[in-house]
């Protein structure tokens, strides 16, 4: 049969049957490749961003598939972040469309409340994702003008399915992949060296000297949280930062840094925040904490570096309870050497490194994401979509409401082709026998 009139086939049984699904190798024992046929947009990834697309689809009226390689919706939340989380920005800030907050929650969301909002938000649209079912490949299909989506059941061993779509939508965050620096000596190191990801309080380094590497929103609250719990934290500081009061004149940092945007230059919100946070938290380079040239809001946008968003840390670095060290020159049996020469014995190292994408290494695709970065090429807003049905939320550096933005126009836009489509298909699949 020729491949087009196959496919209108095919098309034709998928109003009857959404998910058809043929066995195409291996034999009866598992091993084997199933192909289905999806008939809207594959999602690969099940976190908010990947939930906010879902819901947005379907209150269009367009059905999909989320594909998540771990065994819950928000893995990042639920199964790699410590246990003290809260939202850094208020919830207003970080809400998905169509659903917000509940009133009883606080401005700072717990981690544990977060994500009972994204279960009640997956439970509201009736999105259920298939679990353990990390994508390995994705590729366009040029001759056949769909994606093929391939993914590795977990649990089924050598269980292979092949998803094939019209749309692919990317939403495996900018945190996909913890990032694990390599030190000269590491092996030689005899304590215990763990990224933050596996971090989850500081029960377990009660008494203990802990070198914490990295001074982004992670390490300066895990060095807190290691204070909380009686253990001695060092902060290794490699490069300058931005350190801002979670909250200044009664309100959120955040949320008076974007009102003040509607009425002045970037430029001058920055003096702003600068000058108040001056003020509140003293000069942060005489503790060790040099600050970019470039104003706070001004660096978020042009890099994407997030300044920190203080809720405790610099006031135990003041009294040094935390200290600050410059970067490692390499790792000892027991020690640390720095590169301005000390040595220093420390019991354990947590990695507070960061994240990244994983797109490259399973994307075959050379256009819309960056091959080092794996982030979409394209400047905010409108890195969003691709060619060929090709789509990525959540890539904005702007958090939650960044990943929102993104699931609208994603929907609007599948939107329109899902509707054009429906209208062509009608005359074959609808009209009623000729008489
Ligand atoms: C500690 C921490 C705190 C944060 N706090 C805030 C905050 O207060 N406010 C804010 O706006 N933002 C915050 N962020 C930013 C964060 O990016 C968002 O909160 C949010 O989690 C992003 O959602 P996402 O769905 O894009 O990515 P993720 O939450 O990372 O979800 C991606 C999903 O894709 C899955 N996946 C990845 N690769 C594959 C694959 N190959 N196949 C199948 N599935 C795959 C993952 O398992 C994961 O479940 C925070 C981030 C971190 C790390
Ligand atoms: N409550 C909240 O809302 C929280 C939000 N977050 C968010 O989660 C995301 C990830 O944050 P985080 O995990 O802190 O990661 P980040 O990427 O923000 O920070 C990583 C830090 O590690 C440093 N670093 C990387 N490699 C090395 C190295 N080899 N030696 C020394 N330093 C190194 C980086 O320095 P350099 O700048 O020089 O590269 C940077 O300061 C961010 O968007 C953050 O805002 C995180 C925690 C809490
Ligand atoms: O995703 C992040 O980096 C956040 O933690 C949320 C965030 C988005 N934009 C910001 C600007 C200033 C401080 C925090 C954020």
């Amino acid at each position: 049969m020729e491949m087009g009139s196959y496919l209108r086939e095919i098309e034709g049984k998928l109003s009857n049957d959404p998910f058809l699904t043929e066995k195409i190798s291996g034999g009866g024992g598992g091993g084997g490749m199933r192909r289905v046929w999806v008939p809207g947009p594959v999602i690969v990834g099940a976190g908010p961003s990947g939930l906010a697309a879902a819901a947005c689809l379907k209150q269009r009226g367009v059905p999909s598939m989320l594909l998540e390689r771990s065994n819950c919706i928000a893995s990042l939340w639920q199964l790699k972040t410590y246990d003290r989380l809260r939202l850094h920005l208020p919830k207003q800030f970080c809400e998905l469309p169509f659903m917000g907050f509940p009133g009883d929650f606080p401005t700072y969301p717990s981690k544990q409340q977060f994500v009972k909002y994204l279960e009640d938000y997956a439970e509201r649209f009736d999105i259920r994702p298939r679990f353990n079912e990390m994508v390995a490949e994705a590729e366009y299909d040029r001759t056949l003008g769909f994606w093929r989506v391939r993914s590795k059941r977990g649990g089924c061993r050598g269980d292979e399915m092949e998803y094939v779509c019209r749309w692919l939508i990317v939403a495996t965050g900018e945190n996909a992949e913890a990032v694990v620096p390599e030190f000269d000596g590491m092996t030689e190191f005899g304590g215990s060296i763990k990224h933050t990801s596996l971090y989850k309080s500081g029960e377990e380094f009660r008494g203990k000297k802990v070198l914490v590497v990295g001074c982004g929103n992670s390490g300066m609250e895990v060095c807190l949280d290691l204070c909380e719990h009686s253990a001695s934290p060092s902060l290794v500081v490699r490069d300058t930062v931005h350190v801002l009061p979670r909250e200044m004149l009664g309100r959120s940092t955040f949320g008076l840094s974007m009102w003040l945007l509607k009425w002045f230059p970037i430029r001058l919100v920055d003096g702003f925040l600068l000058m108040v946070s001056r003020l509140m938290l003293g000069d942060t380079a005489r503790f060790g904490l040099d600050r970019p040239i470039m104003g706070p809001l001004r660096l978020k946008n042009m890099s994407g570096k997030t300044p920190v968003l203080d809720v405790g840390t610099l006031a135990k670095i003041k009294t040094g309870h935390i200290k600050i060290r410059p970067s490692i020159k390499r790792l000892k049996r027991q020690a640390v050497e720095f590169v301005d020469g000390r040595i220093e014995r420390f019991d354990s190292i947590i990695l507070a490194t960061g994240y990244r994408s994983n797109v490259p290494s399973w994307l075959k695709e050379g256009e819309m994401f960056g091959k080092k970065d794996g982030l979409p090429r394209r400047p905010f807003p409108n890195g969003w979509k691709g060619e060929n049905g090709l789509y990525a939320v959540g890539f904005t550096k702007r958090g939650l409401l960044g990943a929102s933005m993104d699931a609208k126009r994603i929907a609007e836009d599948i939107e329109r082709c899902w509707k054009a489509e429906a209208k062509l298909s009608t005359p074959t699949t609808l009209s009623p026998p000729s008489t």
